[in-house]
């Protein structure tokens, strides 16, 4: 495809996902029903689609779409594919008439009006940051002066990591294997088993050191967060919201421990047992009838906002809502009261978001620890995007003996 083509098939694209469609969904239909499209076009499509989510409102406003404050912030009309490709292009200095022209494909040559360039400077604060307005006070109320630069961040495409799995390989050694397959990695200061991609990120998931389970696909902050559990040889450890277990493989590499997995739904745990066979792990799933009520260490990595990774799943960021806020803050409470007496006494309890906001953190275990005088807590961590990979919330509690 001409670059033109890719500009076009990326407005056709955003202006069905901002009719409310899933991006994934709309990009996997539109490459079934256009085959002669190669790898590199479907992901130069992908990459404008994202970019222009990342950026919406001051992709919208370079477009011309001032009057737009949000996708997602109440009833305003949302921007077309056009004006968000005209402030992509804007954004990243691409000359328009290059690509808005006659040529064959290419989408039709800008209107008068449509050439006259708005200044993002006068544009308010969060349509320079990308957030939807009532989102606002949640980030300066949680990260004050950092606010603006973690919303920058999440303008921009996130970093490809892996997680060594030290049970297979050292670091220098997945590295040395990655290189095989032309995948160049550097280690990240956030944890000790993480690798960021510097080269080769789409080949990872068909790399033979993937294959042979010597890395996983997960973020630093994630590794992070599970850097702060207290694991120790021969705990049980149950992780009541395992989903597909990224923390239940990365707790299982890091000490000789029993894991159970758990989830509300078992279907999002389908992808647990060849992901540990992989791994050479071992991870019994459980219902929740058949837990018992002796854990040494309980993680509860709960649904959240998932404000922390909003670099990485863009979408999300326009479709919360502060009804869905509250009714996740809900499942929390939920979710911390129903963990609580699976731990032993003298046990732990782990709370973990990928959110960023109090109402979801902090204010969580406040109230948590309020009605349940049995538990004290032992550390909290916030990592936020300024670290280098996504936002994370931990925090340890400890029950009484
Ligand atoms: C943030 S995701 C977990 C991600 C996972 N730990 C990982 O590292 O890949 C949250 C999970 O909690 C599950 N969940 C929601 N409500 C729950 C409940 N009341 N009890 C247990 N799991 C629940 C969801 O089905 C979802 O899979």
């Amino acid at each position: 495809m001409t670059p033109v083509a890719r500009v076009s098939a990326a407005i056709e694209i955003l202006d069905d996902v901002m009719a409310g469609e899933s991006a994934e969904r709309v990009l996997t239909t539109w490459a079934r029903g256009h085959r002669f499209a190669g790898s590199k076009d479907r992901a130069a499509i992908r990459d404008y689609v994202f970019d222009a989510l990342r950026c919406l409102r001051s992709y919208s406003w370079l477009g011309g779409a001032g009057g737009v404050t949000g996708f997602g912030d109440g009833d305003e009309t949302p921007p077309t594919g056009r004006q968000l490709m005209i402030g992509l292009l804007r954004a990243t200095d691409v000359p328009l008439d290059t690509m808005f022209c006659e040529a064959r494909f290419a989408p039709s040559p800008l209107s008068d009006a449509e050439q006259a360039l708005p200044d993002l400077g006068q544009a308010p604060r969060a349509v320079q940051l990308d957030c939807p307005n009532w989102i606002l006070p949640l980030y300066d109320a949680a990260l004050g002066a950092d606010a603006d630069a973690i919303l920058a961040s999440t303008r921009h495409r996130a970093p490809v990591f892996l997680r060594v799995n030290t049970g297979k390989a050292s670091v220098a050694g997945a590295q040395d294997a990655l290189l095989a397959d032309v995948i160049e990695t550097t280690p990240h200061a956030l944890s000790a088993t993480a690798l960021q991609v510097t080269k080769g990120g789409r080949a990872v998931a068909r790399s033979q050191a993937y294959l042979d389970g010597l890395v996983e696909l997960q973020d630093a902050g994630s590794q992070a967060l599970v850097d702060a559990l207290p694991l120790a040889a021969d705990m049980r450890v149950l992780d009541y919201c395992a989903g597909g277990g990224g923390k239940s493989l990365a707790m299982a590499a890091k000490a000789d421990i029993t894991i159970t997995a758990h989830d509300i739904d078992p279907a999002r745990m389908q992808d647990i047992a060849p992901r540990a066979d992989r791994a050479g792990v071992s991870i019994q799933t459980a219902t929740t009838k058949d837990l018992a009520a002796d854990y040494d260490l309980v993680l509860c990595d709960a649904p959240c906002s998932g404000a922390g990774s909003w670099a990485r799943a863009p979408q999300a960021k326009w479709q919360l809502t502060p009804e869905r806020l509250a009714t996740l803050t809900k499942i929390q409470a939920n979710i911390l009261q129903e963990a609580a007496p699976l731990v032993a006494k003298g046990g732990i309890l782990a709370y973990a978001t990928c959110s960023l906001f109090e109402i979801e953190n902090t204010a969580q275990i406040k109230a948590f620890l309020l009605q349940n005088s049995d538990f004290t807590l032992s550390t909290e961590r916030l990592i936020t995007p300024l670290e280098g990979g996504d936002g994370f919330y931990v925090a340890v509690l400890i029950k009484n003996a």
